[in-house]
C-alpha cells in the first residue's frame, strides 16, 4: 500500500482526489495538508464539504515539521496547489525522493523559457524540470511510469489534446480552432470577483493570450487558436474543435485515427453524436463526438470532461495508478 500526502486538500481539486484516493484500497492518505496559516487548519474535510463528510481527517498546517513528517512516512506528494506554490513544494519533496504528481502547471513545459511570459515566474529548478513528464494518461504511460515528477496536464489541454492528438497525422495547413467552456470551479475555490454568483454570465476571457495555449501546442506539435469561456455552471468543460484536414483524408482515416481509444477504458468515441457536459459531471470520462464534411475537410470535434475529474483529479489518480503499475 502507497501512503500519500496531500497538499492543497482544501482546494476543489484538492478535496476531490482526496475523495478519490480514500476510496482507493491500494491507497492510504498519508496526510491532508493546508497553508501554515490557513483558516481551515485544524477543521476536517468533511466540515468544508457535507458531500465528503465521510473523510473526517483533519486538514493539517504544512509546518516544516510536517514536512519532515512527510517525508519519512508518504511515498508519493499530490499538489494541489497554485502554480507558484508547486513549484518550490515539488522541487523539495522530489529531492527528498518521493514521487511527486502536481496539479499546477508549473512543470509542464519543459522548456524553463516559457514560465515568465506565461506564469510570471522564472523557474529556478532545471534539474527537476528536466525529470518531469507531461502526465496526459492515454498517452505518456512509459514516462509517468518511470518519473519521479509528474506534471498534470491542465483542464482545457486534456479536453483538447485528447480529441486532437489522435488526428495529428492527418491535420491540414489551417490551425485547429478550440472553443472550450468551462464551470466555475476551474477558476478555484478562492473567492474572486469574476467568479461569484451574480457576475458570471458566459463569455470568452483570454482571448489570444491564455496558458492553456501554448500547452497545448507545445503537446500536439502544432500551434492553435484556443478561445477558453467561462460559463454558468459548476463543473465540466466542453471543447468544440474545428480542424481542416489533408486532402484526401476520408472517414475511414479518421474512425481508424480514433480506433487509438479502443483499449482506453476512460475515452469513448461517437460518431455523429456529441456529448454534454451532464454526461462527464462526476466521472473520469472524456467522451468525443466528431462529423466530418468530405466537401470541404473540415471535421468539427467536440470533447467533454469534468474539469475536477479528468481535467485534474481522476487524471492525477489515473498517473498514481500508471506509477505505482496497478489498475
Ligand atoms: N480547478 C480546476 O478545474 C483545475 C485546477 N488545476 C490546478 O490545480 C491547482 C489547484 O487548483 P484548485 O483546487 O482549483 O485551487 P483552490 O484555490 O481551490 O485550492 C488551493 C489549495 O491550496 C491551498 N494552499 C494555498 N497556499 C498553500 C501553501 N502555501 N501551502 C499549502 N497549501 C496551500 C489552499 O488552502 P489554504 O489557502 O487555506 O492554505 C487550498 O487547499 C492549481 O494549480 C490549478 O491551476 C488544474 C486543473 C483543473
Ligand atoms: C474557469 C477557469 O478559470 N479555468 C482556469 C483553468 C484551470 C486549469 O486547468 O488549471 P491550470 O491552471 O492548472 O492549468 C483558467 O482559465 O485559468
Amino acid at each position: 500500500m502507497k501512503n500519500i500526502a496531500i497538499i492543497g486538500a482544501s482546494g476543489y481539486t484538492g478535496a476531490q482526489i482526496t475523495a478519490l484516493i480514500q476510496a482507493d484500497k491500494e491507497l492510504q492518505i498519508q496526510g491532508l495538508y493546508v497553508s501554515e496559516n490557513s483558516l481551515d487548519k485544524g477543521k476536517a474535510l468533511a466540515d468544508l464539504y457535507p458531500v465528503y463528510c465521510h473523510i473526517t481527517l483533519p486538514l493539517l498546517p504544512l509546518s516544516e515539521a510536517a514536512k519532515q513528517t512527510i517525508i519519512a512516512e508518504a511515498d508519493a506528494v499530490v499538489l494541489a496547489t497554485d502554480h507558484g506554490v508547486s513549484l518550490h513544494l515539488a522541487a523539495y519533496f522530489y529531492a527528498q525522493g518521493l514521487t511527486v504528481f502536481d496539479l499546477s502547471g508549473a512543470y509542464r513545459f519543459a522548456d524553463a523559457q516559457q514560465y515568465p511570459k506565461w506564469y510570471g515566474f522564472e523557474h529556478e529548478y532545471p534539474e527537476v524540470l528536466a525529470n518531469a513528464v507531461y502526465g496526459l494518461a492515454e498517452w505518456n504511460h512509459a514516462a509517468i511510469a518511470n518519473s519521479k515528477m509528474i506534471a498534470v496536464p491542465g483542464c482545457y489541454p486534456t479536453a483538447s489534446l485528447t480529441a486532437l492528438k489522435p488526428l495529428a497525422a492527418l491535420l491540414g495547413e489551417s490551425l485547429p480552432v478550440i472553443n472550450a467552456v468551462s464551470g466555475v470551479t476551474g477558476a478555484g475555490r478562492k473567492a474572486q470577483l469574476h467568479t461569484s454568483f451574480c457576475e458570471v454570465s458566459l463569455t470568452p476571457y483570454g482571448v489570444l493570450g491564455h496558458r492553456h495555449q501554448p500547452e497545448i501546442a507545445t503537446q500536439l506539435g502544432k500551434e492553435v487558436i484556443f478561445t477558453p469561456h467561462l460559463g454558468n455552471f459548476k463543473r465540466g468543460i466542453l471543447a468544440t474543435i474545428t480542424v481542416q484536414l489533408k486532402t484526401g483524408v476520408t472517414e475511414a482515416d479518421i474512425a481508424n485515427a480514433y480506433s487509438v481509444y479502443n483499449e482506453c477504458p476512460l475515452v469513448h468515441v461517437y460518431q455523429h453524436q456529441f456529448p454534454k457536459i451532464d454526461d462527464v459531471v462526476l466521472t473520469p470520462n472524456c467522451l468525443l463526438g466528431w462529423k466530418f464534411d468530405a466537401q470541404t475537410g473540415y471535421l468539427v470535434v467536440a470533447s467533454a470532461i469534468d474539469n475536477l475529474m479528468k481535467g485534474a483529479a481522476s487524471q492525477a489518480h489515473q498517473c498514481i495508478k500508471i506509477h505505482f503499475n496497478y489498475s
